[in-house]
């Protein structure tokens, strides 16, 4: 199991010198899901942000980020732009915010598509089809020709999962992709991550304030609380035997609304 990107002792301090997130370190893995959980204002974003180059500039970050062996920290805009959204695929909470109102999805696939790689607009179509089928938009020959109000919820953030794996990322970072859908729209789109992920052996990362959700889809879980990861490990472990007081607090009080 080839390791793809690993946070060595990351910290990020605020311009008044607040540590926001303190000597973290996680690694991720191929075909695995490893779910950053902790409560609103841990850190999470912030990491995940640190991950893409994405940290606001008055942000100041130490540590290793290291993507396939490299450390991404001093990447150029440039170089950046080489690897996002190609090697590492993003999925956001919102997709209405992330697709364009006014474009077919179909439209927006084949542009996506034709602005990173030389094909043609009928090979381009051929991919993108084939893609919203593989995540359950079916007809998928149809449904290219929807605009995004024409679709559900669900439906879109299927669309936003269809786009981040259009170019065959090593690494999907996904932050709340559930959090806007209601909970059996969430299970169908946890199922196909999870199945997407061990099927094209991309390492998936999840941000998640919901230890149910984590419990459904990760191999490794990270508890994040004020900055810091308490603790981390295989998901079951950390989940049946967690080693803090406020992991168990976290699932005991979770477990209640869990449906068997
Ligand atoms: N640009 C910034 N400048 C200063 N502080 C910031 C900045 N961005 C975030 N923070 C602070 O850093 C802390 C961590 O924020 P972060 O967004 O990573 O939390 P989170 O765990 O993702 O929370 P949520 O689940 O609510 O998104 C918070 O206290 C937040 O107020």
């Amino acid at each position: 199991m080839a390791v793809i990107a690993e946070v060595k002792k990351l910290s990020i301090t605020s311009q008044d010198l607040q540590t926001l997130v303190s000597d973290i370190s996680f690694s991720l893995h191929t075909g695995k899901t490893f779910c950053l959980i902790g409560e609103s204002g841990s850190g999470k974003t912030l990491t995940l942000k640190a991950m893409l180059g994405m940290l606001p500039n008055q942000l100041h970050l130490t540590g290793e980020l290291l993507f396939n062996g490299t450390n991404t920290v001093p990447f150029t805009r440039r170089e950046w732009q080489r690897i996002r959204g190609k090697q590492i695929g993003i999925i956001f909470q919102h997709p209405e915010q992330a697709l364009h109102p006014a474009i077919p999805i179909g439209r927006q696939l084949v542009d996506l598509l034709r602005s990173h790689i030389s094909i043609t607009k009928l090979e381009a179509e051929r991919q993108a089809c084939r893609m919203l089928d593989k995540v359950g938009l079916k007809p998928a020959d149809i449904l290219m020709k929807r605009y995004p109000h024409q679709l559900s919820g669900g439906m879109n953030q299927r669309v936003m999962i269809a786009m981040a794996l259009l170019l065959g990322p090593e690494l999907l970072i996904a932050d709340e992709p559930t959090s806007a859908l209601d909970v059996t729209t969430q299970a169908d789109i946890l199922t196909l991550l999870r199945g997407l992920t061990a099927e094209s052996e991309m390492s998936l990362l999840l941000v998640t304030h919901d230890l149910l959700i984590a419990n459904y889809i990760a191999d490794t879980i990270a508890v994040m609380v004020q900055g810091t990861i308490i603790e981390q490990g295989n998901a079951q472990d950390v989940i049946k035997h967690p080693r803090q007081e406020y992991t168990r607090i976290l699932w005991e009080y979770r477990s209640k609304f869990m449906i068997t």
